[in-house]
């Protein structure tokens, strides 16, 4: 039988488990389980109450005329017991059967993000059977296409996961046919008006609701935001908006960028992607934090000694000169996705699993950061270095990057938060492109065991003993807990060993691409994975004083060979808190 959209791993049988009987009061439909959807938790799915007709439901703010809510009331699970797979089955038919439809407009669809990323998440979601039974995809760009060439384009990204290959070229067609393309310029309401009459007679008599994707570059967010909002939202669905990163490049220019945006949409419509919180790992670090015993009362300044998060390429900005110029690492990666990680890391505990609750913890935690000092941060570029035989380019050796550049492609920072938990704790970061590796990782150094018995065993540097919990985003997810354990036999010598998570090994299930999780949740209206405004302010505050301070000075980054492991600077500067970057040890390599 064909199971729609798991999530779960427990499968038909959690899902059957936590489905309550069909109330003759109700339609019902089915939301996906996860973390920030389910407040009952007793399994995967929990029912929702739609208002049974001529009963007025409560609106979206974004939804004009809405026939069907999009927040509709919850209805607590029912009975475990009392309905069977097949009863299931048909409720989830129905629920897909309903009389609305997405769009979903990807703007830039001739672009890299949007071949790379959107149309294969897509693909994955369909496969998945997560859309909507009614759906549309519109390719939105310049560049003249027929329909039949975007999907000759869309075809040749689009793969079926090595533990999902069943029909997968027939799954693969039936896609296909449910993309089209829409050549306009992003300034002409014209333009988006005749995208509108298409999507209509897609669309039909349904509730329309629409998502429009913006895979541009950012200096033309807002025609597209007016253009669209003006001539091509929906009448009697909701409209939303995915918006991607540079939200900005400092506090001014992202304010500004914000207010552009609330002239045509309300902050609930607004979807800025960080696609890094879409990560499975991130999304775990709560889960692992929170449903366990064991780590939450260790999480805070009294156990911990330091934090670092640690994002690595080995490759360069290849192609990508021209954008990285004007942002550089920091911009790039530590005031969004390093960033991100460390609020969420840090966050008190929520008082539920809504989006709001979880967004209020995270701005708490970014409000209460000092912002940047410059003798906090390192920063570094690239050189060109040839090895064996091969030789790598500089970051000035890209066409599009001036000669005298002094944009950072590496950077290592220390941060503190000022708050009762955290005070006097390093959270150091380090984000760089054109490494030794491909990485990116949450490392927690606990501090030294008080008065520990062992401490003979482990000669004088005490560092090597304390515990390290190391949570592997990328590649090769992972979560391994540092101990010291006794080395079997009759002497008494210690050695320091693993308590290993490794996904690979413990799940099969191929881990989803970010992208589907947040496209999925910006079609469900689920707002706990993208950046609220207060947030994406809080943000700016605290890299702006030094981006503008290294700006102005010109500050000489530290070249560091291609393929190295970066500026030395970074020692320094862990050094000067007393802490040793964990991806340097030599346990590392053998994790
Ligand atoms: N690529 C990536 O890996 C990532 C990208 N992003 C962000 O996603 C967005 C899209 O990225 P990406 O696909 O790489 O961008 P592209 O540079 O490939 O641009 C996307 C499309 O926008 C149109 N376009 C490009 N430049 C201009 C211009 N100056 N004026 C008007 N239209 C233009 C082009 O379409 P046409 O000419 O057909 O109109 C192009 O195909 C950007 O905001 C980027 O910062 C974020 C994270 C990663
Ligand atoms: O946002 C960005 O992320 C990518 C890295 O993303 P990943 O999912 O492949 O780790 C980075 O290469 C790019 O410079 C940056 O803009």
């Amino acid at each position: 039988m064909a199971l729609s959209c798991m999530r779960c791993p427990a499968g038909a049988a959690a899902r059957r488990a936590a489905a309550p009987p069909p109330s003759p009061m109700a339609a019902v439909s089915f939301a996906r389980c996860g973390f920030g959807r389910s407040t009952a938790a007793a399994g995967c799915w929990r029912i929702q109450a739609v208002a049974p007709q001529g009963v007025k439901a409560p609106m979206d703010p974004n939804v004009k005329n809405a026939v069907t809510p999009t927040t509709p009331p919850k209805v607590e699970n029912g009975s475990p017991s009392e309905i069977t797979l097949d009863e299931f089955e048909d409720l989830n038919a129905l629920s897909k059967n309903d009389d609305s439809t997405v769009s979903i407009t990807v703007v830039g669809a001739s672009g890299d993000l949007a071949k790379k990323k959107i149309f294969p998440a897509l693909f994955a979601l369909y496969y998945e059977d997560c859309l909507p039974k009614h759906f549309t995809i519109f390719g939105y760009a310049r560049s003249k296409m027929t329909d039949a060439e975007l999907r000759n384009m869309v075809s040749k990204t689009l793969t079926c996961r090595i533990d999902k290959r069943e029909n997968c070229s027939e799954k693969m067609d039936e896609f296909l046919k449910r993309c089209f393309y829409h050549s306009g310029q992003y300034d002409s309401e014209e333009h988006f008006k005749d995208l509108d009459k298409k999507l209509k007679q897609h669309e039909g008599s349904r509730v329309s609701n629409r998502l429009f994707y913006l895979s541009i570059p950012p200096n033309i967010f807002l025609d597209v935001v007016k253009c669209a909002s003006k001539s091509a939202s929906s009448v009697n669905g909701w409209t939303r908006v995915i918006v991607e990163k540079p939200f900005g490049r400092d506090s001014e220019s992202s304010a500004a960028l914000t207010r552009g945006l609330k002239q045509y949409l309300v902050e609930d419509q607004i979807f800025r992607i960080d696609h890094y919180l879409g990560k499975e790992l991130v999304e775990n670090l709560s889960v692992l934090r929170f449903s366990n015993l064991v780590f939450e009362p260790l999480w805070s300044r009294q156990y911990i000694r330091n934090v670092q998060l640690i994002f690595s390429e080995d490759f360069g900005t290849e192609g990508r000169g021209g954008y990285f110029d004007s942002y550089g690492i920091i911009r790039d990666i530590m005031q969004n996705h390093l960033l991100q990680i460390l609020a969420l890391f840090a966050m008190e505990t929520p008082i539920s699993l809504e989006a709001e609750d979880i967004r209020n913890e995270k701005v708490k935690v970014l409000r209460s950061m000092k912002p940047l000092q410059l003798e906090d941060v390192v920063i570094g570029q690239y050189k060109s270095h040839t090895k064996g035989g091969t030789s790598y380019p500089g970051y000035t050796d890209d066409k599009t990057v001036p000669k005298d550049s002094v944009t950072p492609t590496f950077a290592a920072a220390a941060l503190f938060i000022n708050n009762a938990r955290w005070d006097g704790v390093p959270f150091l970061m380090k984000a760089g492109k054109a490494l030794h590796t491909k990485r990116a990782e949450i490392r927690v150094q606990f501090r030294h065991v008080p008065g520990n018995l062992y401490k003979g065993s482990f000669g004088t540097d005490l560092d090597r003993a304390t515990n390290e919990l190391v949570i592997r985003v990328q590649p090769d997810e992972a979560i391994y807990l540092k101990i010291n354990n006794k080395i079997p036999g009759l002497g008494m010598r210690l050695d320091r060993s693993n308590l290993n998570l490794h996904y690979a090994a413990r799940y099969s299930k191929e881990i989803p691409d970010a992208y589907e999780r947040l496209l999925l949740d910006a079609i469900e209206g689920e707002r706990r994975l993208f950046i609220r405004s207060d947030e994406l302010d809080a943000a700016w505050s605290l890299f702006t004083p030094l981006l503008k301070e290294l700006e102005e000075k010109r500050i000489a980054p530290e070249l560091y060979p291609y393929g190295s492991r970066g500026p030395v600077g970074a020692h320094y500067l862990a050094a000067k808190y007393n802490v040793r970057w964990g991806d340097l040890s030599a346990e590392h390599y053998k994790a």
